[in-house]
Formats: structure tokens, C-alpha cells, sequence
């Protein structure tokens, strides 16, 4: 199964690597502002999940807006222990 760690490692790879096709590589080049936006309507997204939506899509809802807080910070040179060394 994906972790949060693997995901990155994949991510990290898909923005080095620049294969066509890739949604990563499309947000990358759209911007941090569009991003930001991204992470907005994400976070949202869990809110109404978790309030009205069962915890199955509560839970999806989460990993989209995992996955987007990992582009941001790829977009912004972020590694894993950058965030780590706060929690
Ligand atoms: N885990 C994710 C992931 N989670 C969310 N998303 C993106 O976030 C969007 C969230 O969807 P919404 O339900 O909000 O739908 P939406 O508003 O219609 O989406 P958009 O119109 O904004 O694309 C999805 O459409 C995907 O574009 C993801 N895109 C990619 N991944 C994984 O990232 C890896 C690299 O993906 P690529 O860069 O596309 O190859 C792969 O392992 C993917 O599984």
C-alpha cells in the first residue's frame, strides 16, 4: 500500500522526471497560487466529507488533500523532515 513517504518519493520522481501525462507535473507548472487554491477547495472537501459523507469518503477526501499538500511542498523545495521536524 502508498504511504505518505512513498507517495513523496513518487512525486519527487514524477517533477524531476517530467513524464507527459502527469497531473503533478501540470500543477507544478501551474504555480504555488494555483496550489494554495487546490489545497483550499481540498480541505473543504474533508470538512463536508466528515460532516455529510460517510468515513469512507471522508478518507478519501483526505488523501487528495495529502497529495496536494505534497505538491506544494515540492513546488516550494520542502523535504519530508522540513515538515517532520515540527510535528
Ligand atoms: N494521489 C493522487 C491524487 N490525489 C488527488 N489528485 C488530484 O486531485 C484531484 C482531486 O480531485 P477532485 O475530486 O477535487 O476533482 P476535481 O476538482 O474535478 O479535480 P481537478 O479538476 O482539479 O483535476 C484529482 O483529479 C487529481 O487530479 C491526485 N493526483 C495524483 N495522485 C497520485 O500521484 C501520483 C502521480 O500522479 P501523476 O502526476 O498524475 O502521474 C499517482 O500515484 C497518483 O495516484
Amino acid at each position: 500500500m502508498k504511504t505518505f513517504e512513498t507517495l513523496f518519493v513518487e512525486l519527487s520522481e514524477k517533477a524531476a522526471a517530467r513524464p507527459a501525462g502527469s497531473g503533478t507535473v501540470a500543477q507544478l507548472d501551474a504555480g504555488i497560487h494555483a496550489i494554495g487554491k487546490k489545497i483550499v477547495e481540498e480541505a473543504a472537501e474533508v470538512w463536508m466529507a466528515a460532516e455529510y459523507e460517510s468515513d469512507s469518503a471522508t478518507a478519501e477526501e483526505v488523501s487528495q488533500l495529502l497529495y496536494h499538500l505534497q505538491v506544494l511542498m515540492l513546488a516550494k523545495g520542502l523535504t519530508l523532515d522540513d515538515v517532520y521536524r515540527h510535528l
